[in-house]
């Protein structure tokens, strides 16, 4: 059977395929046809159907799993799709495998009976943060550049003792590897349709200690309402040349300049889509703009529950992943810029390359869903 991790999530289903290295000869003839083809097809492809991709540039090579050294290739597809997943992978054989694979995400419940009926195939379901972490603390393990963080550029910034003013900062925001070796504790955010943040203090101790509705699926869903956008990556690219600031209400249109008082700058949102009250605001406000105020709403919403979990729980690193990170380094350095200038410095983002593939290399691992030694807790959500 070939070696799979699948998390189907409430917007993206991801799926890690392990290519064992053939060592020798007697066990190339060993593999079916079929397993063949399918390592075929998925190896020499980056393209599957209308809507799978393989996220290349994400591949691993020279990974050890179980004591077998290989590969892990990155695919993913809209959860929205699985029925013409199955239906491939029917075509292609899989329904004659008896097969069981090690699945989470709400969808490996959702889909039980589906996988069954169409492709004969087993879904052992894992839970989805336990994968989640294991797939952090492996990959990180596996990769040395996995773990980065983004600050602005010190050859740009100028000597100031004031914080630099935001807009200008972010496109200095330059991006540099973090040394992930001795982690604990720290807050891992995993920003995908929703958002679960959870505290993980020791390889096998963690706790969700927050979550917020308000995740990429709300970026996405309000993007398409607002811009008529239809992805995830048209959304992003309008964001990406956007203002906010013609939607937002900010400090200075409150204040004519800074609330000094309370050290609250000018250039802050005072207000999230605060402008969109008046009917002449709104008739000139462009698609980009929107999309950027969406964004940025979503982000600093994000940030901030982030950072009030981090100081209750007396945490300086805060990592973030899920897909919603994908293609979006404006969020990250937005994340970055907020974590640093809310806590004055004491608090550090860090992001991951593998963002939302984690909770799928965690199934590949086959960690047990609950293991006698994990002491993993839901919390009372009391930062909401
Ligand atoms: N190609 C894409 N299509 C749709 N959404 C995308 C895409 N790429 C990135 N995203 C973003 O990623 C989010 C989904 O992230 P992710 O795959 O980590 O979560 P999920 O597992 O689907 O959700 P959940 O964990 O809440 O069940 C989307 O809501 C969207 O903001
Ligand atoms: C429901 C899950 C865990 C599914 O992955 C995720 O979408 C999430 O954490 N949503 C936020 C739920 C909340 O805490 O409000």
């Amino acid at each position: 059977m070939p070696w799979f991790g699948m998390d189907i999530g409430g917007t993206l289903t991801k799926l890690v395929y392990f290519e064992p290295r053939e060592t020798n000869r007697r066990e190339i003839d060993k593999e079916t046809e079929i397993l063949k083809n399918i390592r075929r097809y998925l190896t020499r492809n980056s393209a599957y159907g209308k809507t799978g991709r393989r996220d290349v540039h994400l591949q691993m090579d020279n990974v050890t799993i179980r004591g077998r050294r290989g590969t892990l290739h990155f695919i993913r597809f809209p959860t929205s799709e699985v029925g013409s997943f199955l239906q491939l992978a029917r075509s292609k054989g899989m329904a004659t495998l008896l097969t069981t694979i090690y699945a989470t995400g709400g969808g490996a419940y959702k889909f039980e009976e589906d996988f069954i009926k169409e492709v004969n195939m087993r879904l052992s379901k894992l839970d989805e943060l336990d994968a989640l972490i294991a797939g952090v603390q492996f990959v990180d393990s596996m990769n040395p550049h996995e773990c980065y963080y983004w600050e602005p550029n010190p050859d740009t910034t100028t000597d100031n003792d004031s914080p630099p003013y935001l807009e200008p900062c972010l496109s200095q925001y330059v991006r540099k590897p973090f040394d992930f070796s001795s982690p604990y504790p720290f807050l891992l955010v995993n920003i995908g349709s929703g958002v679960s943040m959870l505290v993980v203090s020791s390889p096998l101790d963690y706790s969700r200690v927050s979550g917020t509705s308000l995740g990429g699926g709300t970026f996405l869903g309000l993007c398409c309402l607002l811009t008529g956008c239809s992805s995830f990556e048209e959304a992003i690219a309008l964001a990406a040349s956007g203002d906010n600031t013609t939607v937002d209400k900010l400090v200075r249109d409150i204040y004519g300049g800074d609330y000094e008082r309370f050290h609250l700058r000018g250039d802050l949102v005072a207000s999230s889509f605060g402008q969109m009250c008046s009917a002449d605001r709104r008739a000139k406000v462009s698609r980009e703009d929107l999309a950027r105020a969406t964004l940025v709403t979503i982000t600093n919403n994000i940030g901030s529950i982030a950072r009030l979990c981090a100081s209750n729980q007396n945490i300086q690193r805060v990592v973030f992943c899920g897909n919603f990170l994908r293609v979006n380094p404006l969020s990250m350095k937005l994340l970055s810029y907020a974590m640093s200038y809310w806590s004055k410095g004491a608090l550090k983002a860090l992001f991951l390359e593998h963002e939302g593939y984690f909770g799928a290399v965690g199934c590949l691992l086959h960690y047990e869903s609950k293991s006698d030694k994990q002491n993993c807790t839901e919390n009372a959500q009391t930062d909401r």
